[in-house]
């Protein structure tokens, strides 16, 4: 008997691993499998608090890591100056803070904030800046969700990665836990604040006339408080949440908080206003919660939902990294099919609960004003 003829393969053509096209791509995928440095270094320095003693009431001097560790980490003998250092270098290349050369004599990095780095700068009435927002996506249980995301495509995902991982939903945890909902809470007005600001500044008018407002998933009720402190015509401000959010929040002039589920039922009011909510939630969920809606307001009455909507393209601007990026945070943590969508989805959604009309305000490039009216 013959012995078996090999199988033969054509050669493949040899990669020229020296190539600049070959070095780009392996230097790219070392900085994405490495990318978990940057959150963690970033919510360990807000963890320090390094901009606000960075900034110190808006000196933003150069410092050093060494100079830096007293103001943070007083009479600790055990702080690691040059780990600090590290840190910022690191953040450094993602522009949150500036390093400039040491002076002469020394040859210690400075580092200052830049506009970036100032975000993260705790304020000086409320204590709010977008730091609450850095911790509240890191803690321990959003993070054992974070190494279960493959599980949003496996299925089935009627459980997010966050419940398979931490055995309950995401509201439900934050529920059970005080700290977790004042930081909850803490995040979101970091967020909200600069965000209303420019809302009631002038860059809308969608208020104009309202006399009872329902803010539905409210939170502490900073929204609503800043809105009526702007329109004089709104009489009563309702702020609508879970009863274990609005328990802790604070007395605010003009302002019931009302605790119950918005897809059971929602106080009526004039107008209707949302943010940050409809996201999180599946296509089906959403109808539900702005049938709700269309229930509470009269004929003629505005929702006024305020929301990340994607963009169209796909591009790598920071603007569309960060609508992207979010829309993953939702699918891990609050639902697998809650999503950022586009406004002609949101247009649509509208149309199936009752709502004809519509119509989007940009005036933010994270948030659009998206008007509903009955
Ligand atoms: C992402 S936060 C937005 C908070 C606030 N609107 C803001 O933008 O700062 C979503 C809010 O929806 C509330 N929420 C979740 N499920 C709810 C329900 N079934 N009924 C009422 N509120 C709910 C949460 O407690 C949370 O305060």
């Amino acid at each position: 008997m013959s012995p078996e003829k090999p199988t033969t393969t054509a050669p493949q053509a040899e990669i020229d691993e020296t190539s600049e096209s070959r070095n780009q791509a392996r230097l790219a995928i070392m900085e994405l499998a490495n990318m978990i440095s940057i959150p963690m270094a970033l919510n360990a320095v807000v963890r320090l608090k390094v901009p606000t003693a960075i900034w110190s009431s808006g000196a933003n001097t150069p410092l050093t890591a060494a100079e830096i560790i007293p103001l943070i980490l007083p009479n600790n003998p055990h702080a690691d100056a040059d780990n600090l250092g590290r840190l910022l270098r690191l953040l450094t290349t993602y522009g949150v803070f500036s390093e400039h050369p040491p002076i002469s004599g020394e040859n210690m990095r400075r580092f200052s904030l830049t506009e970036v780095g100032r975000t993260l700068v705790e304020g000086d009435g409320d204590g709010l800046s977008y730091g609450e927002y850095v911790l509240q996506h890191h803690q321990d249980a959003l993070v054992r969700g974070w190494t279960l995301v493959d599980h949003a495509v496996k299925g089935p995902t009627s459980k997010t990665p966050f419940e398979v991982a931490n055995g309950e939903p995401a509201y439900d945890y934050y529920g059970r836990s005080e700290e977790m909902n004042v930081l909850m809470q803490r995040a979101m007005a970091g967020v909200s604040v600069p965000f209303m600001k420019a809302v009631v500044g002038g860059g809308y008018d969608g208020f104009d006339g309202v006399k009872r407002l329902v803010d539905v998933g409210g939170s502490a009720g900073d929204c609503v408080k800043m809105i009526m402190s702007k329109y004089e015509c709104i009489k009563e401000g309702i702020n609508f949440d879970l009863p274990e959010v609005v328990a802790q929040a604070p007395l605010i002039t003009g302002v019931t908080h009302v605790g119950g589920d918005m897809f059971k039922s929602i106080p009526c009011g004039d107008a209707i206003f949302m943010k940050w909510v409809l996201t999180t939630w599946s296509d089906n969920e959403v109808k539900q919660i702005m049938k709700k809606c269309n229930e509470a307001l009269p004929a003629g009455g505005k929702l006024i939902a305020c929301e990340p909507v994607l963009p169209e393209r796909s591009d790598d601007s920071h603007r569309t990294r960060a609508l992207l990026s979010g829309d993953i945070f939702v699918m891990t943590i609050y639902g697998a099919k809650g999503r950022h969508r586009m406004e002609e989805e949101y247009r649509q959604l509208g149309i199936s609960v009752g709502f004809p009309h519509f119509r989007a305000v940009h005036i933010d490039y994270f948030f659009t004003i998206l008007e509903f009216q009955k």
